[in-house]
């Protein structure tokens, strides 16, 4: 089996595996880089660890339009070691080695792929078993070439869907590849007490117009909402609540004495999620 069959499968093997299981995917994001790129490694050791079943690497970038203040701050720190797509790639090979099997989705926004190259971008994500990447600023008369790209790279290009999304849902679902992001909530990433209204409706719109695995995120940020989403997703995106759990240990893994305690700290939070 090639390197891209592997990739693409081993991510629908995991919806596929959770499904016949009953069970919703946990899908956590994390800035790569933040604190530093050796530290976010051990951070994945801990994610899958915790129960983490597919992982989204957040490409740091300097304007995060669709990012709140705690993934803004995550970028920040992150960019402090420069940190570029090669980094992430590095990253995934490094927790790779630690024995972590989980797939890993590549996000980012549209500039770093542009800076890199269309051509060496998909070769380069290929090479290294990305199973997907989600890119939430991809112009749509640009999503063509790059649907037609990442089907051949066998990369899943995973399309967000929003509330608002309305008529333009069926064109979105038309090309999706590996699952269905739909996005809860209008505006920016950031916990949440609250949703888009009807938003349970929204998904199960969605889910009735693919046949592909359909995940929740934005604002997701405790066991109760991971629970109420289970309901009826096949997956749920956390990401800013995990983002500022990674920024309170700072401190402690930071410190070579106190970092497992801090490491630790990253699981439980993370295991809580799935109670
Ligand atoms: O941070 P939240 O509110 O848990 O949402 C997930 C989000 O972090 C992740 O999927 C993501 C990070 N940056 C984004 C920009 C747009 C859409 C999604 C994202």
């Amino acid at each position: 089996m090639s390197m891209t069959d592997q990739s693409q499968n081993r991510m629908d093997a995991t919806f596929a595996r959770l499904k016949e299981e009953g069970k919703t995917a946990l899908i956590p994001f994390l800035t790569v880089g933040d604190p530093d790129p050796q530290t976010t490694i051990d951070i994945i050791v801990e994610l899958e660890a915790a129960g983490a079943d597919i992982l989204e690497l957040g490409v740091p970038y300097s304007d995060p339009l669709a990012d709140g203040p705690v993934i803004q701050r995550a970028s920040q720190r992150a960019l402090t070691h420069h940190v570029t797509i090669n980094t992430c790639l590095e990253v995934a090979d490094g927790a790779r080695q630690r024995g972590v099997e989980m797939p890993f989705i590549l996000f980012t926004y549209y500039n770093p792929i542009l800076q890199f190259g269309l051509e060496r971008f998909f070769e380069t994500m290929q090479a290294h078993g990305i199973s997907g990447m989600i890119i939430p600023d991809l112009p749509v008369e640009e999503s063509g070439e790059m649907r037609e790209r990442s089907k051949a790279a066998g990369v899943s290009l995973i399309p967000l869907v929003a509330p608002t999304s309305h008529d333009r849902i069926a064109a979105i679902l038309d090309g999706a590849q590996g699952f269905v992001y739909c996005v809860s909530s209008l505006g920016v990433t950031g916990e949440r007490a609250s949703f888009h209204n009807n938003v349970e409706q929204f998904i199960r719109d969605v889910k009735s117009n693919t046949d592909l695995p359909v995940a929740v995120g934005f604002g997701i940020s405790s066991s109760e909402q991971v629970r109420e989403f289970s309901k009826f997703c096949d997956g749920v995106v956390v990401g800013s609540a995990i983002v500022r759990q990674i920024e309170s240990q700072i401190p402690l893994l930071t410190n070579p004495e106190r970092k497992i305690e801090g490491l630790l700290q990253i699981r439980k939070f993370v295991a809580e999620l799935k109670e």
